[in-house]
């Protein structure tokens, strides 16, 4: 497969307004993206929203949490939207074409090509699917390592109001990251793609860490690409 290569036109759609103007809109479609796709993984509560906001504000990605996509899904009153509470509230997983498309739709509607993908793949279904249905592979993976112990203390004291947020709930999340998220950290482990990252520590400790993981992708991959920022290829060999 060939990482990062799809091909990215604007399509004209065209609406009629209330007042019966009619508005054209150039609306991205993703087909010759030079995407950058990182993979943010971690058992629930580690952390890996709190540092996808500050990997955004530094780094100019786009943050999609599969979970989150999926909650606001399940507010829709729609079967799809039922059956996603009752999996959310089980701990169980989504199918993954439901969570694929759901990213692949917000992937489309964002000019971006930088995208921090959050909580997925959760499964090998989930990685094969984004595989097959997106054809991009990440660039590398951030996996988040955290005492379970921590992760309950953290998810118990969030405060959010999710229905999956309770002690009966996080049990089943922590099996299915042990059975089924884990065989995916090691698959992009086995390809050299994975860095690890002690998630114990303060927020910005915690960044602190990450950040140079994104300094050097930027340095090699991303800065080299754009006119006038040769000389950071120059300045880092
Ligand atoms: N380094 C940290 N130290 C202490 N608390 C933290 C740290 N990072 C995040 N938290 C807190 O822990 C809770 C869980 O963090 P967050 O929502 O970022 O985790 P997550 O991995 O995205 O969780 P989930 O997969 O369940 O959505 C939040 O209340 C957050 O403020
Ligand atoms: N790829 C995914 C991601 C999430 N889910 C479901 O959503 C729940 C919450 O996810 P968080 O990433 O916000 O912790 C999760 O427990 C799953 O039920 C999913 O099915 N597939």
């Amino acid at each position: 497969m060939v990482p990062c290569t799809w091909k990215f036109t604007k399509v004209f759609t065209t609406r009629i307004l209330d007042d019966g103007v009619i508005e054209e809109k150039d609306q991205a479609r993703i087909e010759d993206k030079n995407l950058h796709i990182v993979f943010v993984l971690g058992g629930p509560g580690s952390g890996k929203g709190t540092q996808c906001s500050k990997i955004v504000d530094t780094f100019g990605f786009s943050h999609l949490s599969a979970g989150e996509l999926l909650r606001r899904e399940m507010s829709s009153d729609t079967e799809i939207g039922a059956m996603i509470c009752d999996t959310i509230k089980e701990g169980k997983i989504v199918p993954s074409e439901v969570t694929v498309k759901l990213l692949h739709k917000h992937m489309e509607a964002n000019e971006n090509n930088k995208f921090l993908i959050d909580g997925f793949p959760r499964t090998d279904e989930n990685r094969v699917a984004f595989e097959q249905f997106i054809g991009v592979e990440p660039v590398f993976v951030l996996y988040f390592e955290c005492p379970e112990e921590e992760m309950v203390r953290r998810v118990l004291s969030r405060n959010e109001g999710r229905i999956d947020d309770n002690i009966e709930t996080i049990k089943k999340r922590l099996k299915v990251f042990r059975k089924l998220n884990l065989p995916v950290i090691n698959h992009y482990s086995a390809r050299g793609k994975v860095h690890k990252i002690n998630a114990v520590g303060t927020i910005d400790g915690v960044f602190d860490n990450i950040r140079s993981h994104f300094v050097a992708y930027e340095c090699f991959n991303i800065a080299p690409l754009q006119a006038g920022r040769s000389d950071l290829i120059h300045a880092s060999t």
